[in-house]
């Protein structure tokens, strides 16, 4: 037992989640292995949280088979650590487990009449239900809906194309997921193409190419990621062409994804594209406007955050950024910013927190701009917003103009105490204060506050 059972599970981790999960919660991790625990250690507190709530569960499957697959009576403990390892944990790897558990892959001696080893790749936590649907993907989520009802339909082979980011790989784990919950017999399996490609190279290696092919010709569905990766390679496109030809002839499902569609994937033999492309190839567009703000409030959720609909439409109207890890991204940050200041999740709070990436993105809203979109609103005249009138058609729109102003711009009190006629940052701290009492009571004050933050998002 050693630490090599963590390397073996970060390689399969590295496989099986997308690069930007890999590269920003798993690869930070150190390891440390003493008397049958595993002590996994993170940078900062954030990292070790993240880590606990969303990879705990797949990292404890893993590193508890790979101990089994090396001493079936060995039982290992996980723990999750901020800091870093004791050198008397970090010994070098003792015994050559790479190669053990490399003999162990799931189609290893699996042939249709002995279906035992078998291994989904399956991500639980990949769903229909936290899949945020809009314009650009409903049509490829209605239709992995209706594969997950009927696998081996009608829609076989089906082919989803799109940049990344834009959920080809959760989709194909939410079909898998649910063909599986729906009939639990199932054998569905999900690869990237990389995987397909290294676990061929292995079993030609090996001499076991055939319980290769019989492997996967056995499952109910298959499922692979990125099959532009076949490119070029000649001898893996060929294996994955019969796989293909057995799997259609007997109605088990296949669903592909690609960054680009079918006839446009280079390097990949003729006769293949045109197989891909003899079900239904299905698009998924970039996320818009209105499924960016669900798709941040959903995340948000997810972290058991609120977040206002407002600052959700600040900063969907911000990043348009088409790769959704964006947006998961800017919750990330949010979210460790709210947690370390104890502050509730409002526009400057997201600023601060976003600071970087928004300066990527944003237009700057200047107070000129807050005056002018403020008094239109209230169709008073802009003049107003520095005049000494203090009627009530006239101040209170001059109060939410100066709390915008503190919300949507960096000036300070005194600054924005200039713009409206030279008042006193008093009377600016005074405003925010009262707009904010006066959103919490009045119902139109808020609603009309929210426009006025789309307008000047715009
Ligand atoms: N509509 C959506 N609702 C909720 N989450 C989404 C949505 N679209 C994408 N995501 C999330 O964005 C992240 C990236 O998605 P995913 O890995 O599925 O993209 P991909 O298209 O497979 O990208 P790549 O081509 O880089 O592999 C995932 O965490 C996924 O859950």
């Amino acid at each position: 037992m050693s630490l090599a059972i963590w390397q073996e599970c970060l390689a399969q981790l590295k496989d099986e989640l997308s690069k930007s999960d890999f590269s920003t919660w798993l690869r930070p991790l150190q390891a440390g292995y003493s008397n049958s625990v595993l002590s996994l250690y993170s940078p900062n507190k954030f990292t070790s949280d993240w880590v606990r709530n969303n990879f705990m569960e797949i990292i404890e499957n893993k590193v508890k088979l790979l101990a089994q697959l090396e001493d079936p009576n060995h039982t290992i403990q996980i723990r999750l650590l901020v800091g870093k390892p004791e050198s008397s944990e970090t010994k070098p790897v003792a015994a050559p487990i790479a190669a053990k558990i490399n003999t162990n892959h799931p189609w290893q001696g699996v042939s249709k009449a002995d279906p035992v080893a078998h291994k989904s790749n399956l991500i639980k936590r990949f769903t229909f239900d936290n899949f945020v649907e809009g314009k650009s993907n409903n049509f490829a989520i209605a239709t992995t809906q209706q594969i997950a009802e009927n696998p081996g339909g009608v829609y076989n082979p089906l082919f989803l194309y799109a940049h990344p980011g834009l959920g080809k790989t959760h989709l194909l784990h939410a079909v898998g997921n649910a063909i599986v919950a729906e009939n639990p017999e199932s054998k569905v399996v999900y690869i990237r193409s990389e995987r397909f490609v290294q676990d061929m190279i292995n079993a030609i290696r090996n001499n076991t190419i055939e319980q290769f092919k019989d492997y996967y010709a056995s499952l109910d569905a298959l499922l692979i990621d990125d099959i532009h990766f076949f490119a070029g390679k000649e001898r893996s496109q060929e294996v994955l062409f019969q796989t293909f030809n057995s799997m259609l002839d007997g109605h088990q499902q296949v669903i592909l994804t690609s960054d680009r569609f079918p006839k446009e994937i280079e390097g990949i033999d003729e006769r293949l594209r045109t197989r891909f492309g003899w079900g239904l190839s299905i698009p998924i567009d970039p996320p818009e406007l209105e499924t960016r703000v669900a798709i941040l409030i959903s995340k948000a959720e997810e972290r058991g955050l609120t977040l206002p609909d407002d600052v959700a439409f600040f900063i969907a109207k911000r990043l348009t950024i088409t790769d959704v890890r964006v947006l998961e991204g800017a919750i990330a940050n949010i979210s460790a910013k709210a947690q370390f200041t104890g502050q509730d999740i409002t526009i400057s709070l997201v600023q601060d927190a976003l600071r970087d990436m928004l300066a990527v993105h944003t237009k700057q809203t200047t107070i000129d701009n807050i005056q002018k979109v403020v008094a239109e609103h209230y169709r008073i005249k802009i003049s107003d917003m520095a005049s000494k009138r203090r009627t009530r058609t006239v101040a209170r729109p001059r109060q939410i103009a100066m709390a915008l102003a503190k919300e949507l711009t960096q000036h300070s009190l005194p600054e924005i105490g200039e713009a409206f006629g030279g008042r006193d940052h008093t009377t600016v701290l005074h405003a925010c204060r009262k707009v904010a009492e006066l959103r919490n009571e009045n119902n139109d004050i808020q609603e009309d506050y929210k426009i006025l933050i789309r307008t000047l998002s715009m």
